[in-house]
């Protein structure tokens, strides 16, 4: 039976795989998440996640790789983790009233022999129509500058939402748990 490795730097992450109540190690991998040129966001996402579960093959050599990546989509243009109040600030008065598409690669890599399980869940969340200063009190309630879209839906980020639609909440928080016991069975380890 292969080890297992959570190929992420999110504290969020970690704690949603601590769920499948597996041990596991975790590393940050080290990749370019640029966007290629014309690269569609769920491309993108399929590709990014394998990558950070392929830059940790040569460490973790006879292991099951995790690697996930996540970004929000609206009107066509890519939300990554605002970083700062500003950023955020604007990505929430930019989604307020709007629906904003949620994509979450998925990647499951056997570095024993290279075999790569990829997937991207989707999950779409409906903003209620909120003030500037609505979004000013969250903010500075939440801070949640690491999350893509600017907020945390198992938080107060909830208070946001006219209503979500998608088939697993935690691809929203960050990995697709559903998902990922469905790859893992097919790698040979059975959860629970
Ligand atoms: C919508 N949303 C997004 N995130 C986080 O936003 C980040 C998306 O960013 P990312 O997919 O680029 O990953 P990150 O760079 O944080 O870590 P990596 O795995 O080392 O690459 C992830 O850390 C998600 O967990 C969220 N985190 C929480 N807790 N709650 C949320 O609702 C939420």
């Amino acid at each position: 039976m292969s080890s297992l490795v959570l190929a992420s730097s999110s504290p969020y992450r970690r704690e949603l795989l601590n769920r499948l109540r597996q041990p596991f190690e975790w590393a940050a991998p080290s990749i370019d998440e640029s966007r290629r040129p014309d690269e569609s966001a769920e491309a993108l996402v399929r590709r990014l996640a394998r990558e950070k579960a392929q830059a940790l093959a040569g460490r973790f050599a006879s292991h099951l790789i995790i690697g996930s990546d996540q970004v929000a989509v609206l009107d066509g243009q890519i939300l990554g983790k605002p970083h700062d109040y500003q950023r955020a600030h604007a990505q929430l008065s930019a989604a307020s009233g709007r629906s904003v598409s949620f994509l979450t690669g998925l990647a499951l890599l056997d570095s024993r022999d290279g075999s790569c399980q990829v997937d991207c869940v989707p999950y779409t969340v409906h903003f209620r129509t909120l003030s500037a200063e609505q979004i000013e009190r969250y903010l500075k309630a939440e801070e949640p500058y690491d999350c893509a879209g600017s907020f945390k839906a198992e938080g107060l980020g909830i208070s946001l939402f006219r209503s979500t639609e998608g088939a697993d909440v935690n691809s929203l928080i960050g990995l697709p748990l559903i998902r990922l016991v469905e790859m893992l069975d097919v790698a040979g380890l059975q959860v629970p």
